[in-house]
């Protein structure tokens, strides 16, 4: 058995994301960003297909993004509210680690499965991000379910999908703790 790792514990127990907006800078360096993509990446993969990949975005990569959502807003009919929100969800982040959901041909494994390999790679990013101290946020927001957004702003591949977008930064608030699942209706215990 491994051996207990009560920090580790204690962090699962209590981890709590940052809203984006409230992030702002220093952001990770690329040395520190390195080490949390290496934690994001020793994630389970059925089948060693590694059926994921990052794009790091940086300040002026979210510019350009923001500049993009009006047109593409329009072009989808999305309410005014839902623009604004979008263009400053690109617009005021610092840092952006795309996870793209990048399935491979398999027999063996099923795509479902490699979708499920890149949301965990979502949350062990995130975790990672907070286990070393950042603001962290996972997000999506329609822009990233774009198809035209996807590939023409971050370069996606017909077969790919963004599985989020983890925002990343110092925070500047911590939010209060929010409702958490009632085990009770979520746990079924077979005992025979
Ligand atoms: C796939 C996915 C997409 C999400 N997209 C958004 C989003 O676009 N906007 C938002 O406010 N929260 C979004 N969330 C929710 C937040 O990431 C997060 O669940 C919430 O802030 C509480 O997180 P915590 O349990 O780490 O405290 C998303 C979560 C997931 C899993």
């Amino acid at each position: 058995m491994p051996d207990r790792n009560q920090a580790a514990l204690d962090f699962l127990l209590t981890r709590r994301s940052r809203p984006a907006k409230t992030l702002t800078t220093p952001v990770p360096d690329r040395a520190t960003l390195e080490v949390l993509l290496t934690a994001a990446a020793r994630t389970p993969d059925h089948g060693k297909l590694e059926p994921w990949r990052f794009i790091v975005l940086e300040k002026q990569a979210l510019t350009r993004l923001a500049k993009m959502v009006p047109a593409r807003a329009a072009a989808l009919d999305i309410p005014e509210d839902k623009l604004i929100k979008a263009v400053a969800q690109y617009r005021d982040a610092d840092l952006a680690v795309v996870v793209v959901d990048s399935p491979v041909a398999s027999e063996k494994v099923p795509q479902i499965e490699q979708t499920y390999s890149a949301g965990a790679v979502c949350l062990s990013l995130l975790n990672a991000a907070l286990a070393a101290g950042w603001g962290a946020n996972w997000l999506s927001g329609w822009a990233s379910h774009d198809p035209v957004f996807c590939k023409d702003g971050l370069g996606l591949g017909t077969h790919e999908r963004v599985a989020g977008l983890i925002h990343l930064g110092t925070e500047t608030s911590a939010p209060p703790e929010r409702p958490r699942p009632d085990l009770e209706q979520k746990v079924t215990w077979v005992s025979q």
